[in-house]
């Protein structure tokens, strides 16, 4: 069996949508062809209360955590929802920073080493277009900026205390004071600037990891037509199935 290496990308639907088209999982799945399967894991509505058990049934040993060259674990933009308004989704500051240290903490267990890991704090929410959303769809505003941008700065402190990589969305948007409307599209969900805004920041950290990973199978021109089998698999190492 021919098995490439792995990026799991682990989150909210912030996550899911990042196959979308442009969306920053996509352009990194294509920026990486040939040379990993990009693995989305994103689960619209999740919390890190939630997400901490699956992240086990997802690398469960050692053996399959051998194939990750990368994770992302990308969770906040629930967990830091105002309790009163959306109290199935919120999770206190102090748990979700402890269930980011547990996840960090389990990915070591099985090998997977800090350098391997980027944690993606939340972006900012912008709260007057988040709350015309809320109001159309019957409740009240349901997320708060400032509120985000504590859980933001406790994911990148657990970062920092590991020594895995961060992007830090919520600073990174709004640095400079500029208009950070434009990467949401509902205020919440990034935008297909806030997608690009993302890849623009991660992509420098994989590549650092990723991009001198070989390209599994050779180009055409380089494989013997008449005798493909002797060249086809010079630089693979097969696994058994
Ligand atoms: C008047 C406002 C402008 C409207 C713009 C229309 C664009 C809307 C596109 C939204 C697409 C998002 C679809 C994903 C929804 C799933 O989201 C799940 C949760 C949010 O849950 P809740 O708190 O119940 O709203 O989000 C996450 C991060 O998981």
């Amino acid at each position: 069996m021919i098995s490439y290496p792995r990026v799991l990308l682990f989150g909210d639907s912030i996550t899911e949508l990042a196959f979308e088209t442009n969306g920053w999982g996509a352009t990194l799945a294509n920026k990486l062809v040939r040379k990993c399967d990009v693995l989305n894991r994103g689960l619209s509505g999740y919390n890190t209360r939630l997400a901490k058990p699956i992240l086990p049934k997802l690398i469960p040993d050692s053996a399959s955590a051998a194939e990750i060259a990368a994770v992302t674990i990308f969770f906040g933009a629930n967990d830091s929802s105002i309790r009163e308004q959306n109290p199935q989704k919120h999770v206190p500051l102090e748990e979700y920073t402890e269930n980011l240290r547990s996840m960090v903490q389990y990915l070591k267990s099985v090998n997977i080493k800090e350098e391997k890991i980027a944690l993606i704090a939340p972006p900012p929410i912008h709260e007057p277009t988040l709350e015309k959303h809320c109001l159309t769809n019957g409740f009240k505003l349901n997320r708060l900026n400032a509120v985000t941008g504590t859980y933001a700065r406790a994911c990148a402190q657990v970062g920092d205390e590991y020594g895995a990589d961060v992007v830090d969305l919520w600073t990174l948007m709004q640095e400079g004071g500029s208009d950070y409307a434009v990467y949401l599209k509902d205020g919440l969900h990034l935008s297909e600037e806030g997608n690009q805004f993302l890849e623009s920041k991660l992509w420098p950290l994989l590549e650092k990891k990723l991009g001198a990973l070989p390209f599994i199978l050779p180009y055409w021109n380089d494989v013997d037509n008449n005798n493909p089998e002797s060249s086809l698999f010079q630089s693979i190492t097969e696994k058994k199935d």
